[in-house]
């Protein structure tokens, strides 16, 4: 079997006096999909955050594709920030500038773009759908288009594992369903390993292939399965009381 993408053991991270990751281990293989759900302030970002060599934890380890976090080339690992959507509608670059910029990691700022690099920028942006956008505002956009012209620049640089941080915020049922559509479509047809928080955990069960349960300690981390055979157990320990979940999907 190849080695996992992330391996996290016996994390423990803590801001000031508040500590809000305890003894977390978790392991994600290539291939995988896993959502991490979880109440308000427990603990998700600064997962996230960690995995993304962002913070660096006081306790545990994190290894991302074998090595330890911050050590690997960057441009394997794409990411889509919580407050990617919340964009200034006079901002003054097109879909085409801002998925290019997902490059500048790899190209330098100031280097020029060549042919393959441009035909990269089309590619992720056909592969969002976003083609007939392309020369348009991304101010301009509806909140669900720019959230696809962000996976896009997440995409460009050709990941190989892309972490989203509640994608789905303030975006419509209809074109959440959409977005999903596109995650497993990225997942299941172009075998990227994904990691994603969400809030969203009737959804969850129906695009991910694995479950972490978070708040402060992993609670669960497994298959939708098993989380939905024990859900109310597990989110009455990590939401701290019965939760009814109503399901999108079925
Ligand atoms: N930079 C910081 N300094 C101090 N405390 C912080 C900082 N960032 C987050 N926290 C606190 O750490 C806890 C966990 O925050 P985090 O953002 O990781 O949770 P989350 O599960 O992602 O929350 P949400 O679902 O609301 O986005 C919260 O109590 C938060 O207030």
């Amino acid at each position: 079997m190849s080695e996992p993408v992330v391996e996290i053991k016996n994390l423990s991270y803590t801001y000031d006096q508040q500590k809000v990751l305890d003894g977390i281990n978790l392991t994600v293989n290539q291939g995988e999909f896993l959502g991490i759900v979880g109440p308000n302030g427990s603990g998700k970002s600064t997962l996230v955050k960690c995995i993304l060599g962002f913070l660096k934890p006081q306790q545990g380890s994190i290894s991302v594709f074998g090595k330890p976090v911050g050590k690997q080339d960057g441009s394997r690992i794409g990411y889509v920030s919580q407050k990617a959507n919340s964009f200034n509608s006079g901002f003054p670059a097109t879909v085409k500038e801002v998925v290019a910029s997902g490059l500048y990691g790899k190209l330098g700022l100031f280097r020029r773009m060549t042919k393959k690099h441009m035909e990269q920028v089309e590619r992720a942006i056909a592969q969002v759908g976003l083609t007939s956008y392309k020369d348009h505002n991304i101010g301009k956009l509806s909140g669900g288009q720019q959230q696809r012209a962000f996976i896009a620049r997440a995409l460009v640089a050709d990941p190989d594992l892309l972490v989203l941080d509640e994608p789905t915020v303030g975006i419509d049922a209809k074109t959440t369903e959409q977005f999903y559509g596109l995650l497993r479509r990225l997942h299941q047809e172009e075998g990227l390993t994904l990691i994603m928080v969400t809030h969203d955990i009737g959804a969850v069960s129906s695009v991910v292939d694995q479950v972490a349960c978070l708040n402060r300690h992993l609670f669960y981390h497994g298959d939708p399965a098993g989380f939905e055979q024990r859900q109310q157990e597990i989110l009455t320990l990590a939401y701290g009381h019965d939760l009814q979940v109503v399901s999108h999907y079925h």
